[in-house]
């Protein structure tokens, strides 16, 4: 009650002054906050929502175990991702945790490679349509990729999606998604009686049904795939060890998943997975358009590194391209694809200067602690050097987390980077990226995206036109 915050009107709180802000959800919590500071207090109809940019506060929220639970702002999403892990909690989540784990272990996403690979030509061949064309929306091209290699990769089933199938898809998990936002901030559709009955609410079920039969889809064929082959034989490396299991033929060979299970399960990965991947890359894309000298660095570090053999990147290419890394964690700073996560706390929570009472729903702003402007000076400027080596020194363990931190950080952090830097590596080898359009409105609070998508242009670079690449069998030739 005596925290301070916006102050709310009876039966709506805060609601509508979120719904109705005219720069949209996000840019509401962006000011409200920049005015009330770093614990600030609003009103979701009548349960109460913080929100805390601090670092050690953040730090104290993610580090413990003691509140799993999430926030009142997944609740709309939870007919989506059910007990998936990014909604569930207690010990369904915690055992789940554990059970999944290895099946994002490097061991694993190194057999993928070859898939990622393979998905980058199809990219590149789109990528390459746009040669010396107007600006165009490369999110939309890079989400084709990223989806496509979610599920040939973490559910081993190979279905051409460049197609019908696949766009469908996408529109219903963005309806989706988007209804979700407006349902958390419209008081009138929180009853489950009064939405269903809606117009929204038919339409939210609608693409709801898309997405699971998308998913179930996936599921039964890896099904029927799984009982054709010898997969015990499959699984033994070279020095008759087990092997790891790819993430749904793990839950299908577990035997204690239910379907429903499974289900929740694979549309978590789906979304959690494949569309931060393409805003991750996107984002890169664009600061790098808009940075030309950054660019150069990156593409003189990548001939260095890699040289005409970028594409067999391996373990220590990832590593030796140290700038790169710089400017992925400078644009994950500037737009970290998560930008709001919460937790519900069940018991008081302690932070540095006051205490939450249980029943409150607490969320880690990291859009704005990022831009906090004295650890970060002119937060708005791309500068890739505030993640120099010398820089990051001292500096708080908090203070960039777009994978979030602690036991409920982000479970596919490896596999992103990854093929991040492998999707960038392999574009900007063969292209150069010019500045587009300058980046709209940022609305949304569950993913960044932009108004009006990302938008560059690319021309092919001068080198490149002596290389021909060809692919086959799993194998790079130049
Ligand atoms: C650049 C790419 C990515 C970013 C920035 C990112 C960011 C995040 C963040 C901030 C969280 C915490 C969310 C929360 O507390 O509500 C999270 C959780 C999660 N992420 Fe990611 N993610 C990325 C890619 C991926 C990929 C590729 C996968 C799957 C293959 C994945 C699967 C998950 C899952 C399952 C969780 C929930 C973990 C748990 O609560 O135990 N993410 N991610």
């Amino acid at each position: 009650e005596r925290m301070p915050g916006p102050t709310p009107i009876p039966f709506f709180g805060n609601s509508l002054q979120i719904k109705s802000h005219p720069n949209g959800v996000l840019q509401y919590f962006v000011e409200n906050c920049k005015r009330f500071g770093p614990v600030t207090r609003f009103w979701i109809g009548s349960k109460p929502l913080v929100m805390i940019t601090d670092f050690d506060d953040i730090e104290i929220l993610l580090r413990t175990l003691d509140h799993t639970k999430k926030s009142i702002t997944y609740d709309y999403i939870k007919p989506l991702l059910g007990e998936g892990l990014v909604t569930a909690s207690g010990k369904g989540w915690h055992s789940d945790r554990k059970m999944l784990t290895p099946a994002f272990h490097y061991d694993i996403i190194k057999r993928f490679l070859h898939i990622f690979r393979g998905r980058v030509e199809i990219l590149l061949e789109n990528l390459e349509e746009k040669v010396g064309g107007d600006v165009f929306d490369v999110h939309e091209l890079i989400i084709g990729y990223s989806l496509n290699a979610m599920i040939e990769s973490a559910m081993g089933i190979t279905l051409d999606l460049e197609n019908e199938r696949n766009s469908t898809y996408r529109k219903a998990l963005k309806t989706v998604l988007r209804l979700c936002q407006d349902r958390t901030f419209n008081p009138f559709w929180r009853s489950d009686f009064v939405f269903r009955r809606s117009k929204a609410g038919s339409e939210f079920f609608q693409c709801l049904d898309i997405i699971n039969d998308f998913s179930m889809n996936i599921i039964n064929e890896r099904r029927r795939q799984l009982k054709d082959a010898d997969y015990s034989q499959l699984m033994i490396d070279e020095n008759g060890e087990e092997m790891k299991k790819p993430f749904l033929d793990s839950m299908l060979m577990d035997g204690t998943f239910s379907d429903q299970k499974i289900l929740d399960q694979v549309n978590t990965i789906i979304f959690a997975g494949h569309e931060s991947i393409a805003n991750g890359i996107s984002f890169t894309l664009y600061n790098l358009g808009q940075n030309q000298d950054v660019q150069r660095k990156v593409y003189e570090e990548l001939l260095m590194t890699c040289g005409r053999n970028l594409h067999h990147f391996t373990a220590t290419n990832f590593r030796e391209t140290k700038y790169m890394n710089m400017v992925l964690r400078e644009t994950f700073r500037m737009y970290p694809s998560v930008p709001v996560f919460g937790r519900y706390v069940e018991s008081d929570l302690k932070l540095k200067n006051t205490t939450i009472t249980a029943g409150t729903s607490v969320s880690c702003f990291a859009y704005l602690s990022h831009r906090n402007p004295e650890v970060f000076p002119d937060p708005e400027v791309f500068d890739p050097e505030r993640f120099a080596d010398e820089s990051r020194r001292g500096r708080h363990a908090y203070a960039q987390i777009p994978f979030s931190a602690g036991p409920r950080s982000c479970i596919g952090q490896k596999f992103a980077l990854v093929q991040v830097k492998l999707v960038l590596g392999e574009v900007l080898r063969r292209y150069a990226i010019l500045p587009g359009q300058k980046i709209g409105q940022i609305r949304s609070m569950f993913t960044l995206k932009p108004e009006g998508g990302i938008r560059i242009r690319v021309r092919r670079r001068s080198s490149s036109v002596v290389m021909i690449f060809t692919y086959r069998r799993g194998t790079w030739n130049s």
